[in-house]
């Protein structure tokens, strides 16, 4: 049997992070994990993350999130990872930071796989300053961050280096009384053990399926913005300030004025993060947020 554990929450809250440290930390036992990854916008930028580290299967789920993008994709995804490569220890779902844990959680239940995958539990990562804040999202885009908090199994408390030891108590403290069943981890980098996840599910029940409310017909999208030209750092990062609280996320390549390649841009939460790349990347970018189709970069 294969075990499968979904890693769950809010855009840009710290999964791709988490993952990465799941699999380093996989490798060093000798494990062999495998990744489903399933990302919201049309080009993914967590792939190729993860395609950097050498000989781990991975098949991905694009262009919408697992739970709506419906069960026989994720089917024939998960058989894929099964037939292609032999013996897997251990396969880990990034769930987009639009999905619904529990519809993606179904969307991995299949008659199919019964005999060959245990579902483990859902751990989600929770952006510790956008749960302070929260009052600030959109009520269904708050409900989804919620709910994906409601139906975990752990909880990482990440990004604590953001906040003081008080407010991340209070966040201990609220998650705790959100979801009581589920222990509640602080972290920075989602930096947490992979036999602390593995014990801990493994002393819990049988995964129950609450009633959930849908994650489905939210009001996301994304889009992509493909350069044409470079453009001035202080510049572009003017224009993110500049936009409003409904973008989520950003990732993607930009190409700086100056720079040999397009460098590796994330933004979460009002955090912007540069990283030189070392290939040529498609200078191109997805922002996924309400109402961001309309968004264009002026130049
Ligand atoms: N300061 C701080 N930044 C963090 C921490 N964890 C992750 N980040 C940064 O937050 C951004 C998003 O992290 P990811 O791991 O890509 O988040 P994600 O949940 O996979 O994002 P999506 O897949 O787009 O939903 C990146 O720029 C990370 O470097 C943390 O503990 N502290």
């Amino acid at each position: 049997m294969t075990d499968v554990y979904l890693l769950s929450g809010f855009l840009g809250s710290g999964k791709t992070s988490l993952l990465m440290n799941l699999i380093a930390q996989l490798k060093a036992e000798g494990k062999k994990p495998a990744v489903l990854m399933n990302e919201f916008g049309s080009i993914s930028i967590d792939s190729d993350t993860v395609a950097n580290e050498e000989n781990i299967p991975l098949k991905e789920l694009l262009n919408g999130c697992i739970c709506c993008t419906g069960s026989e994709q994720t089917e024939a995804q998960l058989q894929g990872l099964l037939e292609e490569y032999e013996h897997i220890d251990v396969i880990l779902i990034e769930t987009t930071g639009a999905a619904h844990p529990v519809e993606a959680l179904d969307a991995v239940y299949s008659p199919l796989f019964a005999e060959r995958l245990t579902i483990k539990g859902i751990v989600t990562v929770a952006d510790s300053k956008r749960w302070l804040e929260r009052e600030k999202l959109s009520p269904q885009i708050r409900s989804l961050f919620m709910e994906q908090i409601r139906h975990a199994h752990i909880i990482l408390a990440n990004k604590a280096d953001l906040l003081t030891e008080s407010e991340l108590a209070t966040v201990t403290m609220e998650l705790g009384n959100f979801n009581e069943n589920a222990p509640i981890i602080q972290t920075v980098n989602a930096d947490i053990s992979f036999s602390f996840i593995e014990e801990t599910l493994a002393n819990m029940k049988a995964i129950s399926e609450k009633q959930v409310i849908s994650g489905k017909h939210l009001p996301l999208s994304s889009k992509l913005i493909v350069f044409d030209r470079s453009v001035e750092k202080d510049r572009f990062e003017d224009w993110v300030k500049s936009l409003p609280d409904t973008v989520y996320r950003m990732k993607g390549y930009v190409p700086l004025v100056g720079a040999k390649n397009p460098y590796l841009f994330q933004y979460a939460y009002g955090m912007v993060n540069w990283l030189p790349e070392y290939v040529k990347m498609e200078p191109q970018l997805v922002v996924i947020g309400e109402g961001v189709q309309q968004l264009e970069y002026p130049g």
